[in-house]
């Protein structure tokens, strides 16, 4: 094991103790102190509460019998909401069956009353440890993202750099999200890269099509339903919002959710609470919801068709995917993605003649990076000994003629260094594409030296492209 991993080496662990009994408060608090733990404390749920808001901690140690109620079963209907780190129940030998009730709704341990010190040390150290390594995990995951780049997300345009930023810097928090664009653009790839950067990437990513489930199952579908909640429902099903839970919640298309759906959507998100189909115990769950769409949410709010408050709930930050026509320097970085993509699935390399290449970069996308994508994928399958020429293309697109060289289309108005930029980047990742990714073969074809081509390759951030030497 590496020394990332040695517990020796994590911080002071914070442990909440929740408990009523000063005496017993006093005495924990030292013993865990004395074990090498940060202690906090509280003498009911409500303060217990109010310190979770404030900080995090690595465990919480809860006795059942709690002020102002005294009642353990709404201690134990609490637990969810100290999700987040372990709970180790501290209980009476008579609430046994309440500290197994406990262990079924995912509290980590318990301890009965009174305490042997020795077990309370190595139970809580158990748990720590757990937690600590769970987080040092969650974060090693996260930096590997944050150095390979955010990898699935490939692209050098401004638009796509713009997103990565905001992706990195909104992506731990919890804030809501609406991904716009037209289809194709990768709204799912940048939902995703939210999620695997996020503090619940251990968690999971639950993708909706709001479109694709028919009205009168999405429901039941979200919701889940209970055994008996109407004809062929023979036992009790959980509902993906369930599935979501203490995770990411993707609902695509959102503007295709019926109207009567999206009135039950808004309660779960005011709320954070809902009811299976036919079912009477209310569900509580943590989320994040991440919405996408094509449509122009607004013009349907106009329209009638979508709720202008709950337009208002999922919004949060807009991130907009453009057409891969108004970014067409990322064409190239796509292409190299997805043949390399396509090797290492076929354990054999592939690559596109010059011809071919230049073909791909003069066409129109209006299907996006989906068309781009699966052009390429319909090509490289017919084509032979690996290489695919113009000829395999035009068996497949018969309006195929010739392509000319070069040609350098940018956008009319742009600034001089811009155009520069765009040009530079362009004829760097064609001759990069053309030597798949070998950076002395292609700096040898721009006639630069190999340490130019490298300072090129880091300005414009084309690393993304899969080098060698
Ligand atoms: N920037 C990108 N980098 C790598 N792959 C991408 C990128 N953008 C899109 N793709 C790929 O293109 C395809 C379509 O992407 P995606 O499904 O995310 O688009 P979408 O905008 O969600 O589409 P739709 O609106 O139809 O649901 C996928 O195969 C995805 O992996």
């Amino acid at each position: 094991m590496s020394a990332a991993f040695s517990l020796d080496s994590f911080r002071t662990a914070k442990v909440l103790l929740v408990d009523d009994e000063p005496a017993f408060r006093l005495l924990a608090e030292r013993f865990l102190q004395q074990q090498g733990h940060q202690v906090l404390l509280a003498a009911d749920l409500a303060q217990a509460k109010a310190i979770l808001v404030q900080q995090q901690v690595d465990l919480v140690l809860l006795d059942l019998s709690l002020p102002p109620v005294f009642d353990p079963q709404a201690t134990l209907n609490a637990l969810p909401e100290l999700a987040g780190q372990p709970v180790i129940i501290l209980t009476g030998h008579a609430e046994r069956e309440l500290a197994l009730q406990a262990i079924s709704l995912g509290a980590w341990d318990f301890l009965a009353k009174p305490i042997d010190p020795d077990l309370l040390a190595v139970v809580v150290k158990r748990a720590v440890s757990k937690h600590l390594l769970e987080q040092e995990l969650n974060s090693l995951k996260r930096g590997v993202s944050a150095a390979q780049g955010l990898l699935p997300l490939v692209g050098v345009s401004p638009a796509l750099r713009n997103i990565r930023t905001l992706i990195e810097r909104i992506a731990p928090t919890d804030v809501r999200v609406l991904v716009t664009g037209p289809s194709g653009t990768g709204k799912e790839v940048v939902s995703k890269a939210l999620h695997q950067l996020s503090l619940r990437a251990a968690g999971p990513f639950v993708s909706v099509h709001c479109g694709a489930i028919p009205a009168e199952l999405l429901e039941s579908e979200l919701f889940g339903y209970v055994r008996g909640a109407f004809t062929g429902a023979d036992k009790d099903r959980q509902g993906l919002l369930n599935m979501a839970d203490g995770g990411t919640l993707f609902l695509d298309e959102i503007g295709e959710m019926p109207l009567p759906m999206q009135v039950k959507l808004l309660r779960v998100l005011q709320e954070g609470t809902f009811y299976p189909v036919g079912g009477r115990e209310q569900k509580k769950i943590d989320i994040r919801l991440v919405s996408a769409t094509n449509a122009q949410l607004p013009e349907l709010v106009k329209q009638g068709r979508f709720r202008e408050d709950l337009y208002y709930r999922i919004k949060g930050i807009t991130l907009e995917t453009p057409a891969l026509d108004e970014r067409r320097e990322d064409i190239p970085l796509l292409i190299q993605h997805f043949l390399q993509q396509i090797a290492a699935k076929s354990a054999q390399s592939v690559q596109l003649s010059a011809p071919a290449l230049q073909w791909f970069l003069q066409r129109p996308w209006p299907g996006n990076v989906r068309e781009l994508r699966n052009t390429l994928e319909s090509v490289v399958a017919i084509a032979r000994h690996g290489v695919v020429q113009l000829a395999d293309i035009q068996l497949l697109h018969l309006d195929v003629q010739e392509v000319s060289f070069p040609d350098v289309q940018l956008p009319p108005g742009s600034s001089l260094d811009e155009q520069v930029r765009q040009l530079e980047i362009r004829l760097l990742s064609e001759a990069l594409t053309a030597h798949q990714g070998n950076r002395s073969q292609a700096a040898r074809q721009l006639g630069l030296s190999r340490q130019g081509l490298l300072k090129k390759i880091e300005r414009y951030g084309l690393q993304q492209m899969g080098l060698s030497d």
